[in-house]
């Protein structure tokens, strides 16, 4: 048994308590055409939704389960491959593009993978190689461009939520997936967790799944030391986090789409709660939660959602591992997340009559590029680890 262990039943979940905003994205158009009556009525929810919990689940969004289970597929072979073979893929050449290879190693000198990780920053690279991988790239592709695509819509249903022109955002986040654009798509593969074996035992005490290392050879900018703050540590983790598949962290985008493949563990705390939890698995659905530089664009309107995945309590769950694919949706880099941008372009009532006095705080404070908050954020991130 893990130790700590705490069961979390079914109907423990916000979801099963009818707590989580699931909004339905059905016949939302196309890119070049979204459906305005769908923009706006989605728009809407998120202007509910992302204040009161931060995240909601998106259903009908377009990207058909078939799909992520071919990419899970794909991936899980690729994670198959042989070390030497896999590093022909390791994302050093093309910035974060590719292979995260993220291993540590036991006391007895054995590597293991603690999380596969295989990233898609651009749609232009062709770095994988059809041979050992035949279907991959086209596969991956098209899925990145799924979910650019569904990003997009989001991104001007969320300009409509914050009386913002339509295309306001969705023109600051044209590059994502093409350069000068921190956005990624991830494919995510946690290997099953195994218990009762000394060796394991001994393993998974050095395990540090909450210590994410995920993403070493490349900026992760969560705060890793996050993972030892009390509220990791209560509600069932234990000290060392052994039971952490990702500590608690907040994303530093825009927002992030996140699909799983099964009920896997995911945890928030809701906005002003110091509480861990349980989301709960909507089959199908797709989890958007907000990041870091909106709640800076928004003054905290909309507030990152604080998350983490912790391994399943039930072994049936454990033994078969995680899949997940989540999209980090960021700004162009050069954009300036200038709070003012937003009260500037928006006509509310509410702003019309804001102090002028709040204006004047607000056009004070620095205000930064998204590539440079990133940067910023990296250099809190490894200072404090
Ligand atoms: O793997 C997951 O499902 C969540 C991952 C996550 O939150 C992240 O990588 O930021
Ligand atoms: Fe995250």
């Amino acid at each position: 048994m893990l130790r700590g262990k705490s069961v979390v039943e079914d109907s423990d979940t916000l979801l099963a308590k009818g707590l989580i905003p699931i909004i339905d994205l059905a016949h939302c158009g196309t890119e070049e055409h979204p459906v305005k009556s769908v923009v706006n009525r989605v728009g809407l929810q998120l202007q509910k939704a992302l204040p009161e919990k931060g995240f909601a689940l998106l259903v009908n969004h377009g990207i058909l389960e078939e799909k992520l289970k071919v990419a899970w597929q794909h991936l899980d072979n690729f994670c198959s491959l042989s070390s030497d073979v896999k590093e022909h893929y390791i994302n050093n050449i093309e910035g974060y593009h590719g292979y995260n290879q993220n291993e540590e190693e036991n006391s007895e000198g054995e590597h293991h993978e603690l999380r596969y990780a295989f990233n898609i920053t651009t749609l232009k690279i062709s770095n994988v190689h059809e041979d050992p991988l035949p279907g991959f790239e086209e596969h991956i592709n098209e899925l990145a461009h799924d979910f650019k695509l569904l990003a997009g819509f989001i991104l001007q249903s969320l300009a409509v939520s914050l009386d913002l022109n339509q295309s306001f955002l969705y023109e600051k986040h044209c590059h994502m997936l093409s350069g000068d654009n921190e956005s990624k798509l991830c494919l995510l593969y946690y290997p099953p967790i195994l218990e009762d074996n000394e060796k394991n035992e001994l393993f998974k005490g050095r395990l540090q799944y909450t210590y994410q290392k995920c993403a070493s050879d490349t900026p992760d900018f969560r705060p890793e030391s996050d993972c030892y703050k009390t509220s990791d540590v209560s509600e069932g983790a234990t000290a060392l986090g052994q039971q952490l598949y990702s500590s608690g962290h907040i994303d530093y985008g825009t927002f992030t789409l996140l699909a799983q493949d099964s009920e896997g563990g995911l945890e928030v705390k809701l906005p002003g709660s110091e509480k861990w939890q349980r989301v709960g698995h909507l089959p199908g659905s797709i989890f958007i939660n907000a990041g870091e530089m909106l709640s800076i664009w928004t003054e905290n309107r909309y507030p990152a959602l604080s998350h983490r995945v912790i391994i399943p309590e039930q072994e049936h769950l454990r033994v078969r591992g995680r899949h997940s694919i989540a999209f980090f949706c960021h700004p162009d880099n050069i954009t300036m997340i200038d709070p003012t941008d937003i009260h500037h372009n928006s006509s509310t009532e509410d702003d019309l009559t804001k102090p002028r006095k709040k204006h004047v705080k607000i056009a004070k404070e620095k205000v930064y590029n998204a590539y440079q908050l990133i940067k910023r954020r990296f250099k809190k991130t490894s200072n404090s680890s």
